[in-house]
């Protein structure tokens, strides 16, 4: 594991380089999810691919960028889904964007899942890395320093709302308000990372990416995006569910499956459930 680890610094250093270069131009190709991909989410994707095809422990890669999986080591038992650069919509107004990686052993899917990781581009470089504590790192120069471990209040202050209002289910839109009618604030950046980053950092509240009447699995990736979270928020005493069941108890059958979820401490995760099941 450390030598993945390792492998997740050099892409930040590399990837940090990336994004402070000028041309970010979109290219004319677009990615398993119908998006149009930058020039510098599929360099960041060539990074990654190219430093974890130096670790021969990891076996197989998924990208947000690839469409299929790509088997790096037949020996290797680690099987990584990455999103090489998340939220990079953001990139040309200058917000914080990230990269996310899930680690599975012996195969992909939420039950094999043994560590979890993210790296925030905003002002620093964080790094985030769930094994069996989770740790927030620093970059330094070119080096990675231990800043502390991130725990979870009971409750928290941030609401944080994704996906189109207009297309929300009338009760998801209640359970938001509530949350602001008891004194929660608003905090979206449209970032996964940062907005889930600001949570962890700030003690707790709750991320929601819902299923809507356009998007009724949601938007967010289960390999990439929301395994890789849950795991996280899990390892740091919340909890994360897709409205009624624990996340990392969902099955997958593309690796570019999507699910509503929902991230966030105690309190808050226990409001979504009540109010889910009911509907
Ligand atoms: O614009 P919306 O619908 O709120 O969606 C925002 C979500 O989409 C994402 O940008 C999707 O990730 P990508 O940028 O990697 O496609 C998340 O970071 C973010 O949480
Ligand atoms: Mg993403
Ligand atoms: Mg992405």
């Amino acid at each position: 594991m450390t030598d993945i680890f390792s492998a997740i610094q050099r892409t930040a250093i590399r990837i940090k380089d990336a994004i402070d270069t000028k041309d970010i131009g979109y290219s004319q190709q677009e990615n398993s999810s119908g998006e149009t991909q930058l020039q510098l989410d599929i360099k960041c994707d060539m990074i990654i691919e190219e430093e974890f095809s130096n670790v021969a422990s990891i076996h197989t890669i998924a990208s947000e960028e690839k469409e299929k999986e790509l088997t790096l080591h037949e020996d290797g038992r680690y099987f990584i889904a990455y999103d090489p650069l998340d939220g990079s919509s953001l990139i040309d107004v200058n917000l914080s964007v990230g990269s996310i990686f899930g680690i599975y052993e012996n195969g992909f899917g939420a039950q094999n899942m043994v560590a979890s990781c993210y790296v925030v581009f905003g002002p620093r470089v964080e790094m985030v890395f769930a094994h069996n504590k989770t740790k927030l790192h620093l970059l330094q120069g070119k080096e990675f320093e231990f800043v502390k471990e991130i725990r979870l209040n009971e409750k928290g202050k941030l609401n944080a709302p994704g996906g189109t209002q207009q297309n929300w289910k009338p009760y998801h839109k209640e359970l938001v308000d509530s949350f602001f009618a008891e004194g929660y604030r608003l905090r979206y950046s449209g970032g996964m990372v940062p907005d889930l980053h600001q949570i962890l950092l700030k003690g707790g509240g709750l991320f929601s990416y819902p299923g809507t009447s356009d998007k009724p699995d949601g938007k967010l990736r289960k390999l990439f995006e929301v395994f890789p979270f849950a795991f996280i928020f899990k390892t740091a005493g919340g909890e994360a569910i897709d409205g009624k069941k624990d996340l990392m108890e969902l099955g997958h059958a593309h690796i570019h499956d999507t699910s509503p979820c929902f991230f966030g401490s105690k309190y808050e995760i226990q409001r979504v459930k009540e109010v889910y099941a009911d509907n």
